[in-house]
């Protein structure tokens, strides 16, 4: 599949495994705007604006009223809002729909599509490979080429195919199959691979579980990672607003529907990932890649770096994760944020309350998905148990907009980075699905909820 996606995009091959390809869509956040800026000074116009789509995301406060939390963050967003005017770039500004976390908008408004190669200035772009897209992180200097030139120099990657096998248990969602993959294989294990994931039990995920799938990629790095997409896929894709209309969608139809790679397509690595006796995941440490399951004990230090991890995040090797008090839950994120995620949070919620010592917010990927949920009375649901109901961003998740855990807290999150400081200097961060950080709200403490259903 990537294969084929490469070679429909590639304009030249510029030798020494390089070659030019088309770009189908570039997403912009708020750090696009120097980019745009630095464009324009150097004389040179934005090549495609069409196929440009802007928002705003990791410096916007989520609070209601969206106060500006500093002047730098002011500048940030005023530097996008003018950039796009200039440029002409479509613009979902907050408060207005379509607005939200870049990798949540692209697949929900139909601007990610099967077989594109969609970039953007962040490493999460992975995620629309939900799809079936080609979405890859890029350099601002490569942003700023693709606006000139909606084109792009890469260097194709190998390829990897990981095969999850077996049936996954009780509880088992898409973020304990790719934490048990980054897990298997490390955080550099994917590492110069584009990587399609496959078996039944990722056919069996829904679209909006495969996005959280794909997120991770780049925590195994790998800076692709795909999905086949399906009849689930166009159904998901079918009727949303830049998703190709009538004839044009019945022609978009029958080349998706070649996409597939073939049977018989050989991989440069094939990696096999059991999950027949898969636990809900969740992390211990510093990195994605230090994961265990809910009920199991920190593993025993084996070097420094473990050493350093364990006492960062105030945990003890041999000992459980369930029963440590928490401070803070964060249920958001380009990972974990959109209304399929919301509504198991919401399921495992009502009708109990958050433990009063625990900070426990929500924030939903997009406008979209948080007026879904608001006809759906899921934010009822969470306020009347003692959460708070935020506005769309990307929030706690990287604490540059804000809004942080304080230093020596421990939060239990749905988001995708646990390093140092990441959540707000000194914060400690526990990486797991919606459900156990739900559970671990109500409980005060980390907690499995597979006893906590109805
Ligand atoms: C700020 C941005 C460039 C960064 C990324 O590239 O991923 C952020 O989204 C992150 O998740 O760390
Ligand atoms: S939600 Fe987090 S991981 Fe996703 S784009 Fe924003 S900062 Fe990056």
């Amino acid at each position: 599949m990537y294969e084929k996606i490469w070679r429909s995009h590639e304009i030249a091959d510029l030798g020494d495994g390089f070659s030019l390809l088309h770009v189908d869509r570039h997403m912009l956040h708020d750090g696009s705007g120097p980019v745009l800026a630095r464009l324009r000074d150097s004389g040179r116009g934005v090549s495609q604006p069409d196929l440009c789509f802007a928002t705003l995301d990791h410096v916007v406060s989520t609070a209601p009223g969206r106060p500006v939390t500093s002047d730098s963050r002011g500048r940030t967003i005023a530097s996008l809002r003018d950039g796009v005017a200039k440029a002409g770039i479509r613009f979902f500004d907050i408060g207005h729909a379509g607005q939200g976390i870049v990798h949540v908008i692209g697949p929900e408004l139909g601007i990610s599509l099967p077989g594109s190669v969609v970039v953007c200035a962040d490493s999460h772009t992975c995620t629309h490979g939900g799809v079936g897209a080609m979405g890859f992180g890029i350099g601002s200097t490569e942003a700023e080429h693709v606006l000139a030139t909606q084109t792009i120099v890469q260097a194709k990657l190998r390829t990897m195919r990981i095969t999850f096998v077996g049936e996954p248990g009780e509880g088992i969602t898409a973020k304990d199959l790719i934490l048990a993959a980054v897990g298997q294989l490390g955080a550099a294990g994917g590492s110069g691979y584009a990587v399609e994931y496959a078996g039944n039990a990722i056919e069996a995920l829904d679209v909006e579980a495969r996005l959280t799938l794909c997120n991770l990629s780049i925590e195994l790095g790998a800076k692709v990672g795909m999905v086949t997409p399906d009849e689930k896929t166009f159904g998901y894709l079918s009727g949303r607003q830049f998703a190709p209309k009538g004839e044009l969608w019945s022609k978009a139809l029958a080349a998706w529907r070649d996409l597939p790679s073939d049977p018989g397509a050989r991989f440069d690595a094939e990696v096999t990932v059991d999950i027949a006796q898969l636990k809900p995941k969740i992390t211990w440490g510093t990195s994605p890649a230090q994961v265990m399951d809910i009920d199991g004990i920190v593993p025993e230090a084996t070097s420094a770096a473990h050493r350093n991890a364990a006492q960062y995040m105030d945990v003890i090797p041999g000992r459980a994760l369930v029963g440590l008090n928490v401070d803070w839950v964060f249920i958001g994120s380009c990972t974990n944020s959109r209304i399929s995620d919301l509504r198991i949070a919401a399921a495992i919620v009502k009708g109990r309350k958050v433990a009063d010592h625990v900070s426990a917010w929500i924030v939903p990927g997009s406008e979209n998905v948080k007026q879904q949920a608001e006809s759906e009375g899921l934010d009822r649901i969470f306020k009347e148990s003692g959460f708070e109901w935020r506005e769309p961003g990307c929030s706690l998740c990287l604490a540059a907009n804000g809004e942080a855990v304080p230093s020596g807290a421990r939060a239990v999150s749905t988001s995708n980075r646990n390093f140092v400081g990441r959540q707000g200097p000194g914060a400690r961060t526990h990486l797991a699905s919606p459900a156990i950080a739900a559970a671990s709200a109500i409980r005060g403490v980390i907690s499995d909820f597979r006893d906590m259903k109805d």
